[in-house]
């Protein structure tokens, strides 16, 4: 077994691979949402096939990130302006956490990808095919996102199904797409104690990439190439590595779906103030730590560049996050105090990686309520 290690520690366990389980987005829909709720319930991370991502639009995102992260060092740190979004190169967050990766983040607002895809693209004359891989890529993993959560809506019986998808595609969502590149790291074996494969060069040891951790947001959809690194941390605390397979999609809960989904969003706009609240009548069965948002890592592979693509969907900064008052009960009472995706993202972002970021609003023993 694996335990939480710091971000450079390397890893040789062998460890056995389990097959999370994979949803066909093209069968019947009824099955496929219990199935998604199930998923859920069980793993927290799932994989679907027939997602309806159109392989050349996957394809041509594909190009342009490894085509981005083949360029000198020097031309990749001009995207590193305009601090959190752009690229990185081994710093993750601003906490001092680092790992074997580069990456770029994008915010997934079109203005902001085509303003990006300038400093992205040192080529000015492909300028708009960069821009438009980005976008179209962004517009069909989000109608995956949505498609998933309305699903998901579906299988937990709430009235209306599109309450999450919703928050996504309003235009002030903070949804974020993320690429990450793992160079191949070849590690000659040194530590004849730390290493159980001494004969073999490079050794079976493995770097982390991107150290353990849960996402924040609603819910994580990732893809990657042919590389594995993936490993998902199970209730046990075993490690398990997650098969990659680039003709799916991986999909996980973010912390935000483990709270729950009474999301009132409040809309500050120029002209007027909207509020909607989106009251989730019979969600009985969800929510309050129902579904697990899973921690996860990444470790770089001896030989091959690993590169991932993670759109990670979230709220408008305003959305509020609450328990649902029917979740709440005498043997069950509420687990988090109600918050907003701004708060929690202040509170969550000023932490380390690998920290726990739901537990600082968690209600403390004696403020649970029934
Ligand atoms: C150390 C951090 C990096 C991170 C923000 C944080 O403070 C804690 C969460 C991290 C994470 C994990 C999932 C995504 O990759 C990410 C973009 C996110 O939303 O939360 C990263 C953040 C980051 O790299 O800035
Ligand atoms: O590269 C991967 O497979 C995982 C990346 C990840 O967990 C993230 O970007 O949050
Ligand atoms: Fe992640």
């Amino acid at each position: 077994m694996v335990v939480a290690s710091p971000t450079h520690q390397i890893h040789s366990e062998k460890l056995l691979a389990i097959e999370l389980p994979t949803i066909d987005l093209s069968g019947e829909r009824s099955a496929v949402s219990s199935l998604i709720v199930k998923a859920c319930d069980e793993y927290g991370f799932f994989k679907v096939k027939n997602h309806g991502v159109p392989h050349d639009i996957i394809a041509k995102m594909e190009k342009e990130g490894f085509n981005f992260f083949a360029k000198p060092f020097e031309e990749k740190q001009k995207a590193e302006l305009a601090k959190p979004f752009g690229y990185g190169c081994k710093n993750i967050g601003f906490k001092g956490d680092t790992g074997e990766v580069e990456y770029l983040l994008l915010n997934t607002n079109t203005l902001s990808v085509a303003e990006r895809s300038k400093t992205i693209s040192t080529d000015p004359a492909n300028f708009r095919q960069h821009s438009s891989a980005v976008s179209a890529y962004i517009e069909a993993v989000r109608e995956l996102a949505c498609e998933l959560l309305d699903l998901l809506a579906e299988g937990l019986w709430v009235p209306d199904r599109s309450v999450f998808s919703r928050l996504i595609r309003d235009v002030d969502s903070d949804s974020i797409i993320r690429l990450n590149h793992y160079p191949p790291m070849p590690m000659l074996c040194q530590d004849k104690e730390l290493c159980k494969d001494k004969d073999s060069s490079p050794c079976n040891q493995n770097k982390v990439g991107f150290g353990e951790h849960s996402d924040p947001q609603i819910l994580t959809i990732l893809r990657s190439n042919d590389v594995g690194g993936l490993q998902i941390s199970l209730n046990d605390g075993a490690w398990v590595p997650v098969t990659p397979d680039p003709a799916t999609f991986c999909v996980n809960v973010g912390d935000l779906l483990q709270v729950g989904p009474l999301f009132s969003l409040i809309l500050l706009s120029s002209l007027n103030v909207k509020k909607v609240e989106w009251d989730l009548m019979g969600v009985a069965a969800m929510t309050n730590g129902r579904f697990v948002s899973v921690r996860h890592k990444a470790l770089t592979n001896s030989y091959r560049s690993r590169m991932s693509m993670a759109y990670f969907a979230a709220p408008p900064p305003d959305a509020r996050i609450t328990v649902p008052p029917e979740m709440i009960s005498p043997t069950k009472p509420a687990l988090y105090k109600p918050f907003t995706w701004a708060e929690f993202k202040k509170a969550a972002f000023a932490l380390r990686l690998g920290d726990s970021r739901l537990g600082l609003f968690r209600m403390e023993c004696d403020e649970q309520v029934a």
